[in-house]
């Protein structure tokens, strides 16, 4: 039923009436929908907007294009309203969301799902209310339909209707025509109830009312309130501001403004201050500030040594002639120095930098070292800011008030104006990739786009770059700047192997030291400097096994052994949080002797504590770092040398700068080379050589001891040779051998379902249709990945691998997107979920 209200909205058509808009849904298409006259100008290429979606639902969606096509398909629904005046999301954003669900085989919706802080979404559950003005009395302006006005009546006993709720009340099958008609004749306002809706920060602040802000007014005023008796309070009041305002001396004098909080706690009474207000002689009001707030004098940049220098100056000659530097500087070679002056040309210039590190724990030193040379002009972006923080810094970045942002991954995202640089700094962190949900991206190569969107420039950086990174830089697709050495002469530790067969041999062990390790430990201890011991697993022992029958207790969902927590008494599953209290009994024998088996962070630190009683020790690792400030408390102590010894997982592994520590520890090297992934060899060369740079990078020379049972393993060798171009050499042949990434591009299909069954056979079918399309060279038969259920899911892998050249990768992922789909609208395949990964790693 068309309305008879739209007649006297839509007399005329518009040049461009339809908007394309893209929700944020994993679906695969845009929407069309109709612009009303009134949204014309508003309803700009970015906007975030209503739409009436599915039946009952509205959804926030972003107005991506605008034409004149209507659809021939269904009859396209008017948007309901328009939330800004200037849009949220950029040309250049929407360029990339659309390069992203390109080349990660993902939908735009959910790049914007990724994308948007949710302070800037809104959730499908929008309520209605009266209009403030609308005036049931009057006789209205409009005449109103018979739905419209048993909704109003409704509104006129209750507060508001959700939206959701109007096709129980009224018979509509979709009410948005009703709901927006209502909008329209101003009879009702749609608005949300977002629990963490963006709301600026403010402060209370009291100042001198302009007529008292003169000398002798006020010391009228004085002698006024002074020759009343009761008045006193008051004048301590006037003082104490007074007293104040006059703290630093700019020439703002009696006009200026102060906390209102300040004067309370420093004695001012309350009533008293209550008096002053309500006479008219202070004025008290709210001022909005910024979250973020730097406070304190700015620094200019300390100068480069001759090294770092002729390093800067070689990536920007790189820069002017390619989109990407590769930097390769040994750890404790001043590359975040590098990088501030970097920055600093690019926001001289007049453009924004971005800096990207991977991960939380690293922010906190950086940010301290950034702010002091850039101030209020740095921001801050990470997920363990608050969602109106988050939003703030997306503001800001938009308006350009921030020049530089240090970030982790999703920073990618941000709504920059106008980028001249972006750095990635310890680029070969797997941190960067996103493995779930979708978009499963790599933000270094993300980065790389959006620079390029920018017409910017991308430098990489990272003592040991990633292997995609290093060859890119040797085909001379890249530039590639070396620093071999260290800042200030500081010199590379020596890096030993400690054999813990022998060890164990010789019954020489204690506990899980090797006499080599401990006697260092001992000799850092007596010597009041640092250590850092290093364990890649969280949680006290990988598992509990019954002693008798060797029963492993498992997780009930996924298909992996529980990790003992000692600390909470539990075993916990770390693929899908399940934990229960650990167990008294073997569940299958019912032995009651359950031993623990492997090594985490919380025994290593329990053992430490038992052999060193006197000292300080701290662990780091996801267990002790949930809450948002716990890495800056416990990088703080260790800085100020509050705890000697620090503990902990690959958090502990890269990028921190202690000036004291002497010894790094790694207490078992094997499980890291073990790793059943084709990255292995590569992931253990980095992190050895990583956490080894935590030591000696100051005056006194460092110490690493590696212990393995493995002292002849090649990676091993290098690491401890610092053999890198020998160990780039040998991992480029095995992968070019082993046709593995950088030389093809490699993308995992894992199939997902509650059946195994189902999800087997859908998974050789699919298998089967790609290796007879694609060829069999290149596509991989259905096997059961390593682990083969999760969250009582059942997964079935495929693995793809392309050629970098004489093939279209582009056809060939737009083939197996397209199989993919086929096989999910398969009957036989109900509820069978498909996930892309591509460059899985
Ligand atoms: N030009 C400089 N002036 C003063 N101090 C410097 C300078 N360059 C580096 N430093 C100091 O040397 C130390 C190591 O520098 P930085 O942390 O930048 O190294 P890095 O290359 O990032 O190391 P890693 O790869 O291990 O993280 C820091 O304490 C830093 O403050
Ligand atoms: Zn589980």
């Amino acid at each position: 039923m068309m309305e008879s209200s739209e007649s006297l909205f839509d007399l005329e058509q518009d040049e461009l009436p339809f908007a394309e808009v893209l929700v944020p849904l994993p679906l695969e298409q845009y929407f069309t929908y109709r612009v009303p006259r009134q949204f014309t100008d508003l309803a700009q290429v970015g906007c975030r907007v209503l739409v009436p979606f599915g039946r009952q639902k509205v959804q926030t969606g972003i107005v991506i294009q605008r034409h004149s096509k209507n659809p021939s398909v269904y009859e396209a629904k008017a948007i309901m309203d328009v939330l800004e005046e200037r849009p949220s999301i950029n040309a250049h954003q929407l360029s990339l969301f659309s390069w992203i669900a390109n080349y990660y085989l993902c939908t735009e919706g959910e790049v914007l799902q990724a994308a948007l802080p949710s302070g800037l979404k809104i959730h499908s559950e929008i309520n209605v209310q009266l209009h403030p003005y609308y005036d049931a009395d009057k006789e209205p302006e409009y005449p109103l339909t018979a739905h419209e006005q048993l909704l109003l009546d409704h509104l006129q006993q209750h507060d508001f209707i959700p939206f959701s709720e109007i096709s129980k009340l009224i018979p509509l099958k979709d009410p948005s025509a009703l709901v927006r008609s209502l909008v329209k004749k101003e009879a009702i306002l749609l608005f949300e109830k977002l629990k963490d809706k963006f709301s600026p920060k403010t402060v209370r602040k009291i100042s001198l009312h302009p007529d008292y802000q003169q000398k002798e007014k006020l010391q009228a005023l004085f002698a006024q309130l002074e020759s009343k008796g009761n008045s006193q309070k008051q004048v301590e009041v006037l003082l104490l501001l007074l007293q104040l305002q006059s703290l630093d001396n700019d020439d703002i004098g009696l006009a200026k403004a102060v906390h209102k909080s300040e004067l309370i706690n420093k004695g001012a009474s309350a009533s008293a201050l209550k008096t002053l207000v309500k006479n008219g002689i202070l004025h008290d009001f709210q001022e909005t500030i910024a979250r973020f707030q730097f406070r304190g004098e700015t620094k200019s940049l300390p100068p480069l040594s001759k090294e770092q220098e002729q390093a800067k100056e070689a990536i920007i000659t790189a820069l002017s002639e390619k989109e990407v530097c590769l930097l390769q500087g040994v750890t404790g070679s001043g590359k975040t120095e590098i990088y501030m002056h970097l920055i600093e040309e690019t926001i001289y210039n007049g453009h924004q930098a971005l800096l990207l590190v991977p991960e939380i724990a690293l922010t906190t030193q950086i940010v301290s070292r950034l702010q002091q040379v850039f101030g209020d002009k740095l921001g801050v972006y990470h997920s363990r800011f608050s969602d109106n923080e988050r939003v703030e810094v997306w503001q800001k970045v938009q308006n350009d008030a921030l020049q530089v942002v240090v970030g982790v991954r999703s920073s990618v995202f941000l709504p920059f104006e106008n980028l001249g640089l972006v750095i990635v700094d310890e680029e070969h962190e797997s941190s960067y990739k996103q493995f779930d949900p979708s978009p499963r991206y790599h933000a270094r190569d993300v980065a790389v786009v959006l620079a390029h969107l920018h017409q910017a420039k991308t430098l990489v950086a990272s003592a040991t770059p990633s292997l995609e990174s290093f060859y890119l830089a040797q085909e001379g697709k890249w530039g590639y700047v070396l620093l071999e050495k260290r800042f200030a002469d500081a010199q590379m530790p020596d890096i030993l192997l400690a054999d813990m067969k022998k060890a164990k041999k010789r019954r020489e062990m204690v506990q899980d030291f090797t006499p080599e390790l401990l006697t260092q430990l001992r000799y850092v201890v007596e010597q009041k400097e640092q250590a850092i011991l290093f364990q890649n697993r969280r949680g006290y022992a990988p598992f509990l096994q019954c002693d008798i029958c060797a029963h492993v207790p498992r997780c009930k969902n996924c298909d992996v052994s529980l990790t003992y927590h000692q600390f909470s008494e539990e075993v916990r599953c770390h693929y899908c949080g399940y934990k229960e209290p650990v167990p008294a009994s073997c569940e299958a024998c019912g032995n009651s002797q359950l031993i623990t088996v492997g090594l985490g962070t919380e025994k290593i630190e329990e053992e430490v504590v038992q052999l060193f009683p006197a000292t300080k020790v701290q662990r780091m690792d996801l267990d002790t770092t949930r809450s948002k400030h716990s890495y800056q408390e416990i990088i703080d102590d260790f800085s100020q040398q509050k705890t000697q010894i620090l503990i902990g997982t690959q958090m502990v592994t890269k990028g921190l700068d202690f000036d004291q520590v002497t010894l790094v520890g790694v207490l078992d090297a094997d499980g890291l080379l073990r790793f059943p992934d084709f990255r292995a060899s590569e992931r253990s060369f980095q992190t050895l050589t990583q956490v080894s740079g935590r030591a000696g990078r100051k005056e006194k020379k460092g110490v690493v001891i590696i212990q393995t049972r493995d002292v002849q393993h090649p990676i091993l060798q290098m690491v401890i040779h610092y053999q890198w171009r020998e160990f780039y050499q040998y991992e480029l042949n095995e992968r070019r051998l082993f046709r593995f990434p950088p030389f093809v591009r490699l993308i995992t299909i894992t199939l997902r379902h509650r059946d195994k069954s189902s999800v087997k056979q859908a998974a050789s079918q699919l298998a089967r249709h790609l290796r007879s399309n694609l060829g069999e060279n290149r596509v991989s038969e259905a096997h059961e990945p390593l682990i083969s259920r999760i969250k009582n899911r059942f997964l079935m892998e495929i693995t793809v691998k392309f050629e970098r050249t004489g093939f279209n990768v582009q056809q060939g992922k737009a083939f197996i997107k397209q199989s993919g789909k086929s096989l999910m609208e398969n009957k036989n395949f109900t509820g069978l979920e498909i996930l892309y990964d591509v460059d899985p790693y």
